[in-house]
């Protein structure tokens, strides 16, 4: 079954950019039951009807639902309401862990702190947030004979409330563990073995975990005056498919870095949106029980252009709620050299993306993201 016709399967995408096109209209975002990939005693023919899936929702749209991810509402509510009470500290309590180089870039950043930065263009992001990677200690990268990073090193955790750390290291763990078995159907959905991004590629991955508090954008119209008076108007007209960059969004358009992303987002508001090839916003409303999952910048160099990383930003337009969202960022290893894979390179063409070390990718997008 998986013979010429999955070779063919491959290759349909391949074609012409017009093709590519066409096949990117969504006007919604498909829903994956990921049980078989979750579930310990699955049958590869079982896991593989999944990465077929997958693979028609990362090739055409570059965003999917995941549902039956086996991650208990203990886990992913109770981050949300941890995090909704850390932002209602104050403001001189959550700068104690602020994000600083020497803090390696890790900790809090306060309301429009991030730049968002795409094609050129960027955004100031109405959100503040805490960062968190993967952590080591500096001494272990260098006996390793790695090089050092100004990203490497320790998280500042929110220690001003004592349950939130314990609470995270779960959701952590339970997103790391979730996100490396999507990965799985992803490579079966690419024809590549499951276990193909393990080991060197994503074996050790350099995750990332983003604790945001969106406030209602129109608080933000206070604060506006300042860098250049943009209105509530012209934030409306940013609904619309023609991106005016001075407009100020809860978080600009952009794509994400890594492999695969997953959002856990405050129930009953939308507010992400996503961009189809007409340039038209689709919602990404949240569905109980289920993550929405994008991926990344990394996936594009693998298959050389055949999945796109897909423009995303978020606009909190409510009145007077806010919104949080946990984004789990899934990443290659911080020393994986990520090329595109020889099966998307036409024969005696040139390929469309040259090899990246996943740690510089990450250094070039970070160490940029902020006004500190
Ligand atoms: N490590 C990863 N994948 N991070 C993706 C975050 C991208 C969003 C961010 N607002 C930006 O400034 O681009
Ligand atoms: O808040 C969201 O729903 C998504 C945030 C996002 O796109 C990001 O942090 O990369
Ligand atoms: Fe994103």
């Amino acid at each position: 079954m998986f013979g010429p016709l999955r070779a063919g399967r491959l290759a349909a995408g391949r074609g012409t950019v017009g093709l590519q096109l066409l096949s990117r209209l969504f006007s919604s975002l498909p829903i994956i039951d990921v049980g078989p990939l979750v579930a310990e005693n699955s049958d590869l023919a079982e896991r593989q009807a999944v990465g077929a899936q997958l693979h028609i929702a990362c090739r055409d749209v570059g965003f999917f639902y995941i549902k039956n991810h086996g991650i208990p509402e203990s886990t992913y509510g109770k981050v949300l309401t941890e995090a909704q009470r850390w932002f209602n500290l104050p403001e001189n309590i959550k700068e104690q862990i602020k994000i600083t180089p020497q803090s390696h870039y890790r900790g809090y950043q306060r309301l429009g702190a991030n730049v968002t930065r795409y094609e050129g263009g960027f955004q100031r992001d109405w959100h503040e947030g805490i960062d968190l990677y993967k952590e080591e200690d500096i001494g272990d990268v260098e006996a390793q004979g790695r090089p050092a990073s100004p990203i490497h090193g320790r998280n500042q955790w929110p220690h001003q409330l004592p349950s939130f750390e314990a609470i995270l290291r779960t959701y952590i763990e339970s997103m790391l563990t979730l996100s490396a078995k999507i990965a799985r159907g992803i490579a079966l959905g690419l024809d590549l073995k499951e276990d193909y991004f393990d080991g060197q590629l994503a074996g050790d991955s350099y995750w990332v975990t983003r604790v945001i508090h969106y406030p209602p954008l129109s608080e933000g119209t206070q604060h506006r005056g300042e860098d250049g008076g943009i209105t509530a108007e012209a934030s409306d007209a940013a609904q619309g498919a023609v991106v005016d960059r001075s407009v100020q969004l809860s978080c600009g358009e952009h794509t994400d870095y890594g492999m695969l992303t997953m959002v856990n987002q405050t129930p009953d508001m939308t507010a992400l949106q996503v961009r189809n090839a007409q340039g038209e916003w689709v919602p990404a409303a949240p569905i109980p029980g289920t993550f929405v999952c994008n991926i990344g910048d990394m996936y594009k160099v693998w298959t050389n252009g055949l999945y796109q990383p897909t423009v995303h930003r978020v606009i909190n337009s409510h009145p007077s709620a806010s919104r949080i969202s946990i984004p789990f960022f899934f990443e290659p290893n911080f020393e994986a050299t990520v090329r595109p894979l020889p099966q998307f390179c036409p024969p005696g063409e040139q390929p469309k993306h040259a090899p990246v070390r996943y740690g510089t990718h990450l250094e070039s997008k970070v160490l940029n993201n902020f006004e500190l």
